[in-house]
């Protein structure tokens, strides 16, 4: 199985190209944000660990459950925006995050990967912001960034609001508005909670330099992206010598000569496949098996214990 790791800046559309990719191909996906967020819902026993890392901070509340009949059952919930206000404007506090939440995070991901592997899937995305911050593109065959300019990726998330929760939706027809988004309309605060979160994060510019791939997604619009995803495809079939007919509709057929000339944006190559014959792929998927259930027992237990980081 080839692991694609997928990157970009914050709001630069990895979410919607990641979407369009998994229609396309039936690829599975492994979403770091969807696991963040899963591993902090409410009650998580990681709530416990992120409190107790930043005393004096109120990052957790007690809310009520409505669903409770007499309201009874108290839920402790993490305040996103609270932390995110926190770790965004402070490396310290960020890196003690990361030491937090990283390791759940990760085996949660391998347990992914190895869950696609266990069933047979010749590709996996995987979805990680943070790939080259975090050294992961070391578990990927290759890396795909979703590319935009500075303008707007700072468009696209005032656009959007912060979160990336709820995200990788069709792109609603609105969106293409968002070139006219002009951050002055936005309240300083807003502007300055954004810029803070694209200057947490390794500059694209770098990023350009470590992809694999550079996918642009700079033109408004689901079907620029669609074509850009398909121009990508093409490539990466080429560069793997994976099969179009046996894993994706016929539209990448169409995008296929294209892809031999060098688009716009489509960086570097050849990248040597690894070996991925029949053997390789039955081995993958004995792999993938044996792995996945001690991965996801791990990931289970690593997120009860008990104590305290920092
Ligand atoms: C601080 C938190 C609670 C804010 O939550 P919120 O819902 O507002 O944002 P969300 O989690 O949807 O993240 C939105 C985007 O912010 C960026 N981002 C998140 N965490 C970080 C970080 N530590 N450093 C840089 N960028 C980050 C990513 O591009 C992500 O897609 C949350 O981002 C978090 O728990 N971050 C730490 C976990 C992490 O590293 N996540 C990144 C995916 S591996
Ligand atoms: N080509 C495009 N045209 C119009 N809108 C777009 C395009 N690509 C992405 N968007 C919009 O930009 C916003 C950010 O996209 P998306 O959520 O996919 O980014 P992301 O990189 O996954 O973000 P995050 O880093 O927070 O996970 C969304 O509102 C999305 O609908």
């Amino acid at each position: 199985m080839i692991l694609v790791g997928v990157t970009g800046g914050i709001a630069t559309g990895k979410s919607s190209a990641i979407r369009l990719l998994s229609e396309l191909t039936g690829w599975p996906v492994v979403d770091t944000d969807a696991i963040s967020h899963a591993i902090t819902a409410p009650n998580a026993p990681i709530l416990g660990r992120i409190e107790r890392s930043f005393p004096g901070h109120a990052l957790v509340h007690e809310r009520g459950d409505p669903a409770a009949a007499g309201g009874a059952p108290q839920q402790r919930v993490l305040d996103r925006a609270a932390l995110g206000r926190l770790i965004f404007q402070d490396p310290a506090a960020r890196s003690l995050l990361g030491r937090v939440m990283q390791p759940a995070i990760r085996l949660r991901t391998a347990a992914g990967a190895a869950r696609a592997a266990a069933a047979g899937a010749p590709v996996c995305l995987l979805d990680v912001p943070l790939l080259f911050e975090g050294n992961l593109d070391a578990w990927c065959h290759v890396s795909v960034l979703i590319d935009c300019s500075d303008k707007v990726q700072l468009q696209r998330l005032l656009f959007r609001g912060l979160s990336s929760a709820g995200t990788g939706a069709p792109l609603a027809h609105e969106h293409a508005c968002y070139s006219t988004v002009d951050p002055a309309a936005f309240p300083a605060g807003d502007v300055e909670q954004a810029l803070n979160r694209i200057g947490s994060q390794m500059p694209l510019s770098q990023k350009r330099t470590r992809a694999t791939y550079i996918l642009p997604n700079e033109l408004p619009g689901q079907e620029n992206l669609r074509q850009q995803v398909l121009l990508f495809l093409g490539l990466l079939c080429r560069d793997f010598g994976l099969r179009p007919a046996s894993v994706l509709p016929a539209a990448v057929a169409v995008a296929l000569p294209a892809a031999d000339a060098p688009a716009a944006g489509q960086l570097r190559g050849p990248v040597s496949p690894p070996g991925h014959g029949a053997l390789a792929h039955a081995a993958g998927r004995v792999l993938g098996a044996v792995l996945f259930l001690p991965l996801l027992a791990m990931a289970a237990a690593w997120e009860r214990l008990p104590w305290a980081v920092g």
